[in-house]
């Protein structure tokens, strides 16, 4: 099975060394000329992935035309951007891994819900989990949910990407798997917070419960099952970006515990901080299912500048409640 990666970034490109583990070909498609340029001369990503060195068998292109030799395409575009990159490619039935996490703003759909839109004939599947990219490029062990409704298309899809030190863990719950990897990221915003605010550990860690209590509840009214939001795409990831500065989500947070502003945290960058897409259209969406999702309030209330102690204040002075509800 010969794989094309759609987006040059800090993951596609870690998951193109992923499948290119044995010498296989690999096609990496990238919008930036000098990340095309780097890898194919210098085999490495000094704009997304700086100090890796890649495998020469993968070859990167600035032509979409040349994923037409590609059996399978990994989608690893920004979720705000997966619908206009994935417009410009001929798919047809070929499989669709989605692995960028989020949810569309305006539409509210997940990523594999837009890929399903704009390329009706395409298998789906997507890949999520605790996976820093610069530790999978480095071949640290990982382990990933890999989901699809097809369990042959899931199970060839696993052993084509399985490596020694990456461990795909075969599921059918696409959309639990989209929804564990899309609110971690606004769930880690708010662990940066509590960090940056200096409020202590047993914050964190109640954080981390509550949130992955609203996950579930979110979860759940979406029709996800509750085994996939507690696996390594859900909690897992959740546990990863909620411990560490490596995540953007969570340096986000940081900034804004300390009482920076999120247009200037945000302004010039050229990584993706996917929470701070994914909260407010979240937040909408968990407002149209019924769902209570306190903590990504607050996120969205810091987003839009709320002072950080009347933010955590007011989630402090909430009701009591039953802990399981
Ligand atoms: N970096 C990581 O460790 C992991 C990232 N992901 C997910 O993978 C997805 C991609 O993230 P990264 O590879 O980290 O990106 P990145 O932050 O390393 O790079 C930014 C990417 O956005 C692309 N981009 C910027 N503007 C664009 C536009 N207008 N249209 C299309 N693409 C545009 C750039 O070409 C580049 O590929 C995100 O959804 C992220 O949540 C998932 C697992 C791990
Ligand atoms: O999704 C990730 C790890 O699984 C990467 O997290 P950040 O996008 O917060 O860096």
């Amino acid at each position: 099975m010969k794989i094309g990666v759609i987006g040059g970034g800090a993951w596609g490109t870690a998951l193109a060394q992923v499948a290119a583990h044995r010498g296989e070909p690999v096609t990496l498609w990238a919008r930036e000329p000098e990340v095309v340029e780097g890898i194919n001369a210098g085999h490495e990503n000094r704009l997304f992935l700086a100090g890796v060195p890649l495998s020469p068998s993968i070859r990167a292109t600035a032509d979409v035309g040349d994923l037409a030799a590609c059996d399978a395409l990994l989608v690893v575009a920004p979720a705000q951007h997966v619908r206009g990159v994935l417009s410009q490619i001929a798919v047809g039935t070929r499989p669709l891994v989605l692995c960028a996490k989020g949810i569309e703003a305006g539409t509210r759909l997940l990523v594999g819900e837009v890929a399903r839109q704009v390329h009706p004939q395409a298998p789906v599947a997507v890949l999520s989990g605790p996976t820093f990219a610069h530790e999978v490029a480095a071949g640290l062990p990982t382990a990933v949910t890999l989901a699809a409704a097809d369990e042959a298309l899931g199970r060839a899809l696993s052993e084509r990407l399985a490596a020694p030190q990456f461990r795909p863990y075969a599921s059918r719950d696409v959309v639990g798997a989209e929804i564990g990897g899309a609110v971690k990221n606004v769930l880690a915003i708010a662990c940066g917070v509590v960090d940056g605010a200096g409020l202590g550990q047993n914050a964190r860690a109640a954080l981390i419960a509550r949130g992955f209590a609203e996950m579930t509840r979110f979860g759940l009214a979406r029709g996800a099952r509750a085994e996939t939001l507690a696996g390594l795409s859900g909690l897992g990831d959740l546990v990863l970006t909620c411990s560490s500065t490596s995540s953007r989500n969570f340096s986000l947070g940081v900034g804004l515990g300390q009482g920076r502003a999120a247009a200037d945290l945000l302004a010039d960058r050229r990584t993706v901080a996917e929470g701070a897409f994914t909260a407010p259209v979240l937040r909408e969406a968990a407002a149209a299912a019924g769902v209570d999702m306190p903590v990504t309030a607050a996120v969205c209330r810091l987003l839009e500048g709320a002072p950080v102690d009347d933010v955590i204040g007011a989630l402090l002075a909430r009701p009591l409640r039953q802990e399981a509800s």
